[in-house]
């Protein structure tokens, strides 16, 4: 099963993004995260100069421990007699190495783990604000768990290579430099003993890196996967056991799990014979080197003191090439992670807001809809809205009605402009949309949704979100003009009550009734109630239609119904078909007419009339 998903892949992770961004895949973009190291700069030379004495400190301890073999001794006429001095200092010399080692590596963590911290959190903070500016075609099309990804995995992903790596990279360096040198200063053969073994070193390591490469890249693509199938699963587990597809889906959440397991193992086992080469090939170079060394001795050209410093160097020399490796895969994660982010953070949004924003100062509410072309495939391949023309007047009550799937919600999201016409024009008061300021025009246009959606706190913390200025009581009295407060005092703790994760625990109605008194509380010049009081029982309905009609006095209303007897009054009802407008005009006159819309509303009468069976079965 695991083979056949990665099959059935049409785009992976970073070609989505690609997709997205309209950009290639620049291997170099890790190079962007430098910029971010910038502002911190001062802490990050503090890391490195510890570094530097660090590594220093390192190469003291194997000339402390040379001179106490060749000196340690001194040949007197008594015989053998210890050379207590050399052996004090050395010793002291030796803690003290040790005392500096434990007190800069406190120092050097902790600048390390404070950067880190805010490095990453401004890069946190950039991303989300970067996810909140998208486009709604963004969210379309990229599942919510790949973006949970970016704003946590990824960012999470860069920390060892950001902060530690520069200065890791750094001590290893030095500690090979160092190393060479120094074995080169004892002799110049220990040093060509041990370049016979280098050059191969190095090539394993960069064919190591190259394959480390391909998993961390498909590690990440596997993950996401997963991670993606999981935050689907959270925020539809409701529909999920309602149909029943527990199994199923955990049947499939295993097949993402196991794939990624399968890829993580197979890059291991392809990476794992990297620690046994660079160990093979280190006791190859150290064999050589005491054989030089054990030439050199007889040769009278060193010491033993020295041949045992220099296995401390070779150490010194042989460590950081294998620790390379560990960076390097550290850095071929992090780039993944880089490029990812990048390629989010390049996406451009789709809407912006124009060059020089326009906003009438006297708001009145008219809107036009001008010969307007949308279809939600780019390529203009299925259009939704066809050449559709459509006036409502200032203070006017407009209907939408229409077969389902027709295109009257896509006419919401071109007035609100989530989406962008692809022909014609949308007008707000004479004024394209797209010459507003985004939040200008939404501020404009109140829509309150079927499916309303609250934010977690109290209803009065919801109710704020419209009036942040407005007392409790002004609130309450909001909700009370509208006719919401029987319904709202009645909650456990009336307006106090939580309401819990995008409003779960209220009922529909509750839930429709908040968002209604929040879109009175915004004061939009325009409100649009797409099938809003759909869910509300028959009397809070006639409570709601009177409030309804105080909230429509001085503002425009457009109303998307199904339920026809609810729109029956409007000043003119649109019937839109195929995204076109097929009749326009007011109940009496349409029904007159006897056209789409007197069909629309017998069908709609005849289904609304309960037959007697229904009636017995309730009873
Ligand atoms: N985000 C989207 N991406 C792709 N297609 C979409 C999207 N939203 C809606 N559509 C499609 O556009 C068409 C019109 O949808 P729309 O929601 O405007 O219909 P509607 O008339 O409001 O229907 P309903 O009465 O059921 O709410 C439908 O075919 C729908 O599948």
């Amino acid at each position: 099963m695991a083979e056949s998903l990665r099959q059935e892949r049409a785009l992976n992770d970073i070609e989505l993004e690609q997709k997205l961004a309209k950009k290639s895949l620049d291997r170099n973009m890790f190079w962007r995260l430098l910029p971010l190291l910038a502002p911190y700069k001062g802490r990050i030379a503090a890391i490195i100069g510890i570094e530097v004495i660090l590594v220093g400190i390192i190469f003291l301890r194997p000339w402390f421990v040379g001179q106490v073999i060749d000196h340690g001794f001194i040949q007197t006429a008594k015989g053998l007699v210890l050379n207590t001095p050399l052996l004090v200092w050395m010793a002291l010399g030796m803690g003290l190495t040790w005392a500096l080692r434990f007190a800069f590596a406190a120092v050097s963590q902790y600048l390390a783990g404070s950067t880190a911290i805010h490095i990453l959190n401004a890069l946190r903070v950039r991303v989300f604000r970067h996810i909140q500016a998208l486009s709604i075609r963004y969210f379309d099309s990229t599942k919510a768990g790949r973006i949970i990804s970016r704003a946590d995995r990824d960012v999470d992903a860069l920390e060892p290579l950001l902060i530690q790596g520069p200065p890791e990279l750094l001590s290893a360096v030095l500690r090979l430099v160092g190393a060479a040198f120094a074995l080169w200063w004892i002799s110049p053969k220990l040093l060509l003993a041990l370049a016979s073994i280098t050059p191969l070193l190095i090539l394993g390591t960069w064919l190591f890196k190259r394959i480390s490469e391909h998993n961390w890249a498909r590690v990440a693509e596997a993950r996401a996967r997963f991670t993606a199938h999981l935050v689907e699963t959270v925020s539809g587990v409701r529909i999920i056991k309602q149909t029943v597809q527990e199994d199923a889906n955990e049947a499939r959440y295993s097949a993402l799990v196991d794939d990624f397991n399968q890829t993580l193992v197979k890059g291991n086992i392809r990476t794992g014979w990297f620690l046994p080469t660079t160990q093979l090939l280190s006791t190859v170079g150290q064999a050589a080197l005491l054989l030089a060394g054990g030439l050199g001795i007889a040769q009278q050209e060193m010491t033993v003191g020295q041949l045992a410093q220099s296995l401390f160097y070779v150490h010194l020399f042989l460590g950081p090439l294998q620790e390379l490796n560990e960076l390097l895969e550290r850095y071929t994660s992090g780039a993944s992670s880089a490029q990812r982010i990048f390629l989010m953070l390049d996406t451009e949004p789709e809407i912006n807001d124009p060059a020089i924003p326009r906003n009438p100062l006297l708001p009145r509410g008219s809107v036009e809809f001008r010969d307007v072309v949308f279809g939600y495939q780019q390529d203009g391949s299925r259009p939704v809205i066809r050449h559709l023309n459509l006036q409502v007047a200032a203070g006017e009550v407009l209907a939408i009605v229409g077969p389902t799937g027709h295109g009257k919600s896509t006419l919401v999201q071109l007035l609100t402009r989530f989406y962008e016409v692809q022909g014609g024009a949308v007008l707000l008061d004479d004024v394209d949309v797209r010459e507003y300021p985004q939040q200008v025009l939404r501020r404009k246009v109140g829509v309150v949704l079927q499916d309303n959606v609250l934010f977690s706190g109290s209803v009065l913390h919801n109710l704020r979100l419209a009036a942040p200025d407005f007392s409790d009581e002004e609130l309450i009295r909001a909700a009370r003009d509208l006719g919401a407060d029987e319904v709202l005092e009645r909650l456990p703790q009336g307006y106090q009550t939580e309401v819990g994760p995008l409003g779960s625990f209220l009922s529909h109605g509750q839930r429709q009734l908040v968002c209604l008194v929040r879109a009175y509380l915004g004061n939009p010049s325009v409100l649009v109630l797409d099938e809003a009081t759909s869910a509300v029982d028959i009397h809070t309905e006639r409570r709601v239609q009177v409030a309804f009609r105080r909230l429509c006095e001085g503002r425009t209303a457009i109303v998307i119904a199904h339920r026809l007897a609810t729109i029956r009054d409007a000043d003119r009802i649109a019937v839109i078909w195929h995204g076109e407008v097929k009749e326009i005009g007011n109940h009496t006159t349409l029904i007159a007419k006897g056209g789409a819309y007197s069909q629309l509303y017998k069908a709609y009468e005849e289904a609304s009339v309960p037959e007697p069976d229904s009636l017995r079965s309730v009873a």
